[in-house]
């Protein structure tokens, strides 16, 4: 959560040329509401089955760029169909570091608020066991946006020639 799926994923898809969906937005759209409250009106466990089946549903779009919600590859479902269908990036951040941007999400995250710090700590370790299974784990810590983005695209692109290497 907040580690930068939404910014990152919007520059790698300009870069690439490719249409950007972030799920979290689609949700917000197709409800009228923001995802505070979603959660208010609704509670959670109504956001993650409606998450999940909008996240499977557009996992399968080709040629995209896609941005899950934070809490989303908790769900065994949604980690299939990303993985089935998708390449999955884990954007990987330290506690240090990630610690220091709670004050940009604590409002827009209805999960971590009415928590105190030890539990959030204890949250984001219990989430990196999920996180663990993906195709290409990269560590963000110390870079910005951009240098993720570019770098993501550059691993794309070689991958790409080796796949097809006389299509360069
Ligand atoms: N590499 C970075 N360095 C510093 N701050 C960043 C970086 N990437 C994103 N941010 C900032 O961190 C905050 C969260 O970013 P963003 O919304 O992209 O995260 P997210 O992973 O999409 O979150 P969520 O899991 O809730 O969807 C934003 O304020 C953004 O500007
Ligand atoms: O980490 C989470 O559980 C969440 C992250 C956001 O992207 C939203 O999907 C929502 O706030 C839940
Ligand atoms: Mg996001």
């Amino acid at each position: 959560m907040g580690v930068g799926k939404t910014t990152i994923g919007e520059l790698v898809a300009k870069k690439l040329y490719r249409t950007f969906i972030d799920v979290d937005k689609e949700i917000e759209k197709d409800f009228g509401m923001t995802i505070p409250e979603i959660f208010d009106q609704h509670g959670e466990p109504f956001f993650r089955d409606y998450e999940k089946k909008k996240t499977c549903l557009l996992a399968q779009e080709k040629l995209k760029v896609l941005s899950i919600g934070g809490g989303a590859f908790l769900n065994p479902d949604i980690r299939k169909a990303c993985l089935d269908h998708c390449i999955v990036f884990y954007l990987d951040v330290a506690w240090e570091e990630w610690k220091e941007r709670l004050n940009l999400l604590i409002d827009s995250r209805p999960i971590l608020q009415s928590k105190d710090i030890s539990e959030i700590e204890e949250l984001f370790y219990k989430r990196q066991s999920a996180y663990a299974i993906n195709h290409s784990k990269l560590s963000i810590n110390h870079r910005s946006a951009e240098e993720v983005a570019d770098f993501i695209v550059d691993s794309l692109k070689y991958a790409w020639e080796l796949y097809e290497p006389n299509n360069v």
